[in-house]
């Protein structure tokens, strides 16, 4: 094992460690699933912060782009050895040529049992090590020596988990700002709400700015997501109108709680209309983005009306931000929500802020649409089923059924389309016709 830092202090540098770096960065950022910049060079690295975690092992934060706001910002945690064993081939970033790593290769340690469980110890034991700050919740009892396993999925973040018992949560764009996947499952662990798992661990980065990089919490080992669950009907030609009408109850029972957790407050009449012109500045920034939306713009900008006319829905709070059938899971005969991140692609702050709790539902029935069109033929009475009962669901638990707002409802679903249409041009461009499906459709309705 290599020692890096502790072996030479000072020689790895920020500057020092880019010149080693940069060249394999260019190369290997682009193919990560979660790197926000595909489609454009990447320029203007900077290595922003670097801790060594442990002999060997970095943790770097490096911005992609030009500095200031908004910064293009990724959290890395590096291995560096003079010879990687085969088992790890996998993980190799490349071996720099020059600067302070010349010659050795460098990997991705979060690929190295070894390293991911240096990190468990490290978030069992609370403390600092240079810019980053290790916390845990005392009352939960984290065993040591779990063993990690990566898991292997869609994601837009890196996961580990430990010995089935906790899942950790690398956060990879980094954000300045409390991260809502740790703030939201705090909060609502506080009012008793037992949908959401609550963090256990959590770290955090004190430079360039306070930042949140990592969340623990307990692992579900017997859950299914919903995703999967959805296209297990659609593939056995089942309904799946008990389990929508399940979900629906439990996104209202973690909206009340994130009311009770967070507040709420009628909306500000004044915003609709800002609302309806924020949606219009989304979808024309992403036709600006995408030439396949142009014909549909001027029609999907009706939808929007609705808003600016009849206002953003009965109450504003804080709300999910990104749900669908992907962050829902069900264990133990119960449906439970997680990642509370909102959107990956929009700012904190946006992200933080109170908004109308039909956000989320409108995400959710997109994705028994995307669900129905990952698994043809299309089967419109499966979807509308679910819809059906997702509202119904959803009505039972908090007294206002969804359906009553129709307008509203296709106006939030078209912006959530239209998000998902630049989400899928810029990081699985095989799925674009999903939604762009859905845009026609809902541009015919208009
Ligand atoms: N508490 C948990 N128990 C079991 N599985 C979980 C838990 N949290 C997350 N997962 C699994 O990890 C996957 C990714 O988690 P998620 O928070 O959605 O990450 P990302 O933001 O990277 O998509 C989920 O789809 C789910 O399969
Ligand atoms: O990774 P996240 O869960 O934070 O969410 C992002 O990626 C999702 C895809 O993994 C994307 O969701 C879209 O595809 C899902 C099926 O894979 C589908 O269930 C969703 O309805 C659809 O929006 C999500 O939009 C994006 O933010």
């Amino acid at each position: 094992m290599l020692k890096t830092a502790s072996q030479s202090p000072g020689s790895l540098s920020p500057p020092r460690l880019l010149t080693s770096l940069a060249g394999l960065l260019r190369d290997w950022l682009p193919r990560q699933r979660w790197f926000a910049g595909k489609g454009r060079p990447v320029t203007d690295l900077a290595v922003l912060s670097v801790t060594e975690l442990h002999p060997g092992c970095l943790h770097l934060l490096i911005r992609s782009g030009p500095a200031g706001p908004p910064e293009d910002c990724y959290q890395l945690i590096l291995g560096v050895r003079e010879h990687l064993p085969p088992r790890l081939h996998h993980a190799v970033v490349g071996r720099p040529d020059a600067g302070p790593l010349a010659g050795l290769t460098v990997y991705d340690a979060l690929l190295d049992p070894w390293s991911a469980g240096l990190l468990l110890e490290r978030l069992r034991t609370p403390g600092e090590m240079g810019p980053l700050r290790f916390e845990r919740d005392a009352r939960t009892v984290v065993p040591e020596g779990l063993p990690p396993r990566l898991l292997d999925g869609e994601q837009s973040n890196t996961s580990l988990v430990y010995g089935d018992a906790f899942i950790l949560k690398l956060f990879r764009r980094v954000q300045y700002g409390i991260n809502p996947d740790l703030e939201v499952p705090w909060a609502l662990a506080r009012v008793d709400c037992p949908r959401v798992p609550a963090p256990v661990a959590w770290f955090w980065t004190t430079e360039p700015h306070n930042a949140t990089l990592g969340v623990l919490q307990p692992f579900l080992p017997e859950a299914t997501d919903g995703w999967t669950l959805a296209l297990q009907s659609l593939g056995r030609g089942e309904n799946f109108t008990d389990e929508s009408y399940e979900l629906g109850r439990a996104t209202a029972e973690v909206h009340l709680a994130l009311a009770q957790a967070f507040g709420s407050g009628p909306p500000d009449p004044y915003d609709c209309g800002r609302l309806a012109a924020a949606m219009t500045g989304r979808l024309e920034t992403a036709a600006h983005q995408m030439p396949e939306l142009v014909p549909y713009v001027s029609r999907l900008k009706a939808a929007y009306a609705a808003v600016a006319a009849r206002g953003q829905g009965r109450q504003a709070q804080r709300i999910h931000g990104d749900l669908h059938l992907g962050q829902v899971l069900r264990a133990r005969e119960r449906w439970f929500i997680i990642d509370f991140e909102g959107e990956p692609a929009r700012p904190l702050d946006e992200r933080r802020r109170v908004q109308a709790p039909i956000r989320d539902i409108a995400g959710m029935l997109r994705s028994f649409d995307y669900a129905a069109h990952s698994r043809p033929p299309w089967r419109s009475e499966w979807v509308r089923r679910c819809r059906e009962a997702y509202c119904a669901g959803y009505a039972a638990e908090s007294t206002w059924d969804p359906h009553a707002e129709p307008e509203l409802l296709r106006a939030y679903e078209t912006d959530r389309a239209v998000y998902e249409a630049l989400y899928e041009a810029r990081h699985r461009p095989d799925w674009l016709a999903v939604p762009m499906a859905a845009i026609a459709r809902l541009a015919e309705e208009s």
